[in-house]
C-alpha cells in the first residue's frame, strides 16, 4: 500500500496470551510492523522461538542466563548471523521498553510492568497499554508522563471506550458504561462462593487469558481496576462510570452523550481488534477478525452488579476516590492474595476480603503517616506496593518479607 510506513514495535510480556496474539497480528501485517524487541519472564524456550521468528534485535527475559537465552535464541534460528543484544534480570523489561521503538506493547500481568510503562513513555513511544496495573498504581505519575494521545488502550473496555468517544465531543460525553461478563460465578450469592476453587475461577466464559486477570475476573477486582483505569484513561469522575454484566461480552463498553445518544463497540469477546488498535491506532488494520453474525438468532443480556456477592468493584471506587498510594494498595494486595489462593492457601472469598482490610489497614497508616506514603514518585508508589503486599501477607498468615519490586511474587 503506498504511503504507509511500517512501524517498529517492541512486546513486553510477549509470551503471554495479550504478547502471544500481539505478535500473531505482527506477523499477518509484515508490511506495516517490524519487531524490535521482546522481552518476557521466563519461558525462555517460547521466547527464543519469536526471537527466532520476528528476528529482533533485542530480546529481553526477567529470569534465566543471558547464556542460556543466547544459546536457545541461536538453536531456535539456527542462522549464525542472527545474534540479538540480550539482556536478563529485573530491568530486562524496563530496558526493552525504553529502547525508542515508535509503539510498545505492554502485556506484562502486574504492578511490575510500571517501570517498563514510564520507560516508554520517556522514549516517546506510543505505549499500548493492557497491562492496566502500571496505569492504577502510577496513577497520575503515568498520566504526567504521557503526551496526549501516547496511550492507547489494549484493555478490550478501555479499547470500545476509545473507538465510541470518536463518536462525540468530550465535553458533550455524560457517562462511560463499562460491560463486565460477570464471570465463571455469575449469579451466585455471597455464600454459594464459599467452596469455589481455583480451578472453577480460572475457567472464565468467555476469554483465555492469564492466570491472574482470569481470576481477577472471577472476583470481579478485573471490572474494580477497569473501572479506575477508566477514570484515569478518560477523564470521567467515578460517578459518572457505570458498570453493567453482560454474560456475551459482544458489547464491549459503551459511551453515553449528552443528547441521550449512547455510542456501543460490538465484536466477539477475542483481543485480536484491541490489540491490532493499540499498535495500529487511529487506524484500522484489514480483517484483524470476523465480525459479529447478524444471521444468527441471539439474545443479549444486561444485568445490574451484585456488590454484595462481589464488593470489589465497590471498594474499587473507593480507592480510586481516594486516590493517592490507595490503588496500588489495592492492587498489590489483590496480587498476593490471588497467588495464596491458587497455592490453596485462602479461599476465594478471603481474596477481596483480605484486600479490603489492607486497604482500611493503609487507611490507619496514612492517617499516622501521610507524606511518606505519597505518591509522587515511583519510589512511594513501590513503597506502597510493598507494604500492601507485607501487609497482606501478615493478614494471611505468614511471615512479613521485604522483597523489592522485581523480586519475585
Ligand atoms: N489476556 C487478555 O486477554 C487480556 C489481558 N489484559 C492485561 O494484559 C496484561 C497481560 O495479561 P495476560 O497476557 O493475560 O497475562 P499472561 O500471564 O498470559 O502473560 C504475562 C506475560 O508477562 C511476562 N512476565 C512475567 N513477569 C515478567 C517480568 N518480570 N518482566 C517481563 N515480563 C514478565 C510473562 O512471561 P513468562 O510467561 O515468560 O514468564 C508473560 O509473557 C495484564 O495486565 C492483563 O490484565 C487486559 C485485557 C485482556
Ligand atoms: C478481554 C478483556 O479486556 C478482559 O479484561 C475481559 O474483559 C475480562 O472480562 P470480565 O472481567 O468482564 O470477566
Ligand atoms: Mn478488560
Amino acid at each position: 500500500m503506498a504511503g504507509v510506513s511500517v512501524r517498529t514495535v517492541a512486546v513486553l510480556g510477549s509470551t503471554g496470551s495479550i504478547g502471544t496474539q500481539a505478535l500473531e497480528v505482527v506477523a499477518a501485517h509484515p508490511d506495516r510492523f517490524r519487531v524490535v524487541a521482546l522481552s518476557a519472564g521466563g519461558n525462555t524456550a517460547l521466547l527464543a522461538e519469536q526471537a527466532a521468528a520476528t528476528r529482533a534485535p533485542l530480546v529481553a527475559a526477567a529470569r534465566g542466563s543471558a547464556d542460556e537465552l543466547r544459546e536457545a535464541v541461536a538453536a531456535a534460528s539456527g542462522d549464525p548471523s542472527y545474534r540479538p543484544e540480550v539482556v536478563v534480570g529485573d530491568e530486562a523489561a524496563t530496558t526493552a521498553a525504553g529502547c525508542g521503538a515508535d509503539v510498545v506493547l505492554n502485556g506484562i500481568t502486574g504492578s511490575i510492568g510500571l517501570r517498563p510503562t514510564l520507560a516508554a513513555l520517556g522514549a516517546g513511544s506510543v505505549l499500548a497499554l493492557a497491562n492496566k496495573e502500571s496505569l492504577i498504581v502510577g496513577g497520575p505519575l503515568v498520566k504526567d508522563a504521557a503526551a496526549p494521545g501516547q496511550i492507547v488502550p489494549v484493555d478490550s473496555e478501555h479499547s470500545a471506550i476509545a473507538q465510541s468517544l470518536r463518536g462525540g465531543r468530550a465535553e458533550e460525553v455524560r457517562r462511560l458504561v463499562v460491560t463486565a461478563s460477570g464471570g465463571p460465578f455469575r449469579g451466585r450469592s455471597r455464600a454459594e462462593l464459599t467452596d469455589v476453587t481455583p480451578e472453577q475461577a480460572l475457567a472464565h466464559p468467555n476469554f483465555s487469558m492469564g492466570r491472574v486477570i482470569t481470576t481477577n475476573s472471577a472476583t470481579l477486582v478485573n471490572k474494580g481496576l477497569e473501572v479506575i483505569e477508566a477514570h484515569l484513561l478518560f477523564d470521567v469522575p467515578f460517578d459518572r462510570i457505570d458498570v453493567v454484566v453482560h454474560p456475551q461480552q459482544q458489547i464491549h463498553s459503551m459511551v453515553e452523550f449528552h443528547d441521550g445518544s449512547t455510542i456501543a463497540q460490538l465484536g466477539p469477546p477475542r483481543m485480536l481488534v484491541p490489540i491490532a488498535l493499540g499498535l495500529s491506532w487511529p487506524e484500522r488494520l484489514e480483517d484483524v477478525d470476523v465480525p459479529c453474525d447478524w444471521s444468527l438468532a441471539q439474545s443479549w443480556e444486561f444485568h445490574p452488579l451484585d456488590d454484595d456477592a462481589f464488593p470489589a468493584v465497590r471498594l474499587a471506587r473507593r480507592v480510586g476516590e481516594a486516590g493517592g498510594t490507595f490503588p496500588a494498595v489495592y492492587n498489590a494486595a489483590n496480587e498476593v492474595c490471588v497467588d495464596a489462593f491458587h497455592d490453596g492457601a485462602i479461599g476465594f472469598l478471603d481474596i477481596v476480603d483480605t484486600v479490603e482490610r489492607v486497604v482500611e489497614a493503609h487507611h490507619d497508616e496514612q492517617a499516622h503517616n501521610g507524606s511518606e506514603l505519597d505518591a509522587s514518585s515511583v519510589e512511594s508508589v513501590l513503597a506502597a506496593d510493598r507494604w500492601a503486599r507485607e501487609r497482606a501477607r501478615e493478614l494471611l498468615g505468614g511471615a512479613p518479607t521485604d522483597q523489592t519490586q522485581g523480586g519475585r511474587r
